[in-house]
């Protein structure tokens, strides 16, 4: 049977009690020295030596996160700064993450038209046409949807035929997404209101049993009232939210980005995951330590935003904090 987005992420959100998309942007300035020696070592320190340690790190950090969050999201600038020995160490992530049972999400924010983005489609989603059926491929991509409705379509289309999902920036969490995002327009809305009515509309066509559609909206955990708004205007869409630990973000300004329900949101985060160790001398740091910092600050994560849902009555009922 056709697997759908939307019900797929509803079923893995439930069965790891978490709304938490762990972002894998591996910075090799913020890698242990265990991984970046052993990288040096056996290839040196150039991109070949960083995929190594990229690699080695991302499994680390799957390893630990695994049983506790359903989803991960991978920066493609962090890889693509290493040519293609990046882009090996990226698709060696996202078949690993696959293997080990989480969804992930391909954030390469691309935005073009007709063939062209039908080809960034197929390239994250897809495959390609001479490519193998086992090929690895994301299960969702994040899109720049402000070309317009033709640069959102062939996502869309291709997100569907493969049984994908699709997240197209709406409302973003850094400070100048002002600057364009928030300008009123002759009609009364803002610009990223018209976006989002545009992605409402065009997800109808793609809703699944839980009632959410495969066509997905960005919108940033740095603005609660945002998050507001868009939510009622946008019921069916799954939201990814990022900006939560580092930008700022946190549970309770969260809550307005779930339905009642209690799903409809993937809250994400990076570095206050990932590099969560940082804060010990991590020169020295061991595997172990570092493992146990993550496994704590995912757990925190998870804790804060279960509660803050159960205080505003948006837990899922199969869950618990
Ligand atoms: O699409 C995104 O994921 C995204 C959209 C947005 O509005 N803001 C935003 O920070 N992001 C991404 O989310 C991650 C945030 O990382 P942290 O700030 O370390 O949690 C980075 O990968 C950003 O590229």
């Amino acid at each position: 049977m056709h697997k759908h987005f939307g019900d797929v992420l509803c079923e893995q959100v439930k069965l790891k009690k978490s709304h938490a998309a762990i972002g894998l942007d591996p910075n090799l300035d913020k890698f242990p020295h265990f991984i970046l020696d052993k990288a040096v070592q056996a290839y040196g320190k150039n991109p070949e030596g960083a995929s190594f340690a990229i690699e080695t790190f991302n499994k680390l950090v799957i390893d630990t996160i695994k049983n506790n969050v359903a989803v991960i999201k991978l920066q493609l600038a962090y890889y693509e700064v290493y040519g293609s020995h990046g882009m090996k160490a990226f698709w060696e992530t996202v078949r690993y993450g696959q293997e080990q049972g989480l969804i992930v999400i391909a954030d390469a924010k691309r935005g073009d038209i007709d063939t062209t983005a039908t080809a960034y489609a197929e390239a994250f989603l897809g495959g390609g046409m001479w490519n193998h059926s086992n090929q690895t491929v994301a299960d969702a991509i994040t899109i720049n949807p402000y070309m317009g409705k033709d640069s959102i379509e062939p996502f869309a289309n291709v997100a569907w035929k493969k049984g994908c999902g699709v997240f197209a920036l709406v409302k973003t969490s850094n400070p100048s997404s002002i600057d364009f995002q928030d300008q009123e327009l002759e009609c009364g809305s803002s610009v990223s209101e018209k976006v989002s009515v545009l992605l409402s509309e065009f997800g109808q066509r793609y809703i699944g049993k839980e009632g959410y559609s495969s066509i997905g909206a960005v919108i940033g955990a740095t603005y609660p009232d945002k998050l507001k708004l868009f939510r009622e205007k946008m019921p069916h869409s799954f939201f990814l939210v990022p900006g939560y630990g580092t930008q700022g973000g946190t549970g309770d300004g969260v809550v307005n980005a779930f339905n009642g329900d209690g799903l409809g949101a993937l809250i994400s985060a990076s570095r206050s995951i990932i590099y969560s160790y940082i804060h010990d001398a991590h020169t020295f740091l061991s595997e172990e330590k570092m493992r146990l910092a993550i496994e704590k600050s995912l757990a925190q994560m998870n804790q804060d935003i279960n509660a803050a849902l159960l205080r505003n009555n948006k837990l899922v009922h199969t869950m618990n904090c």
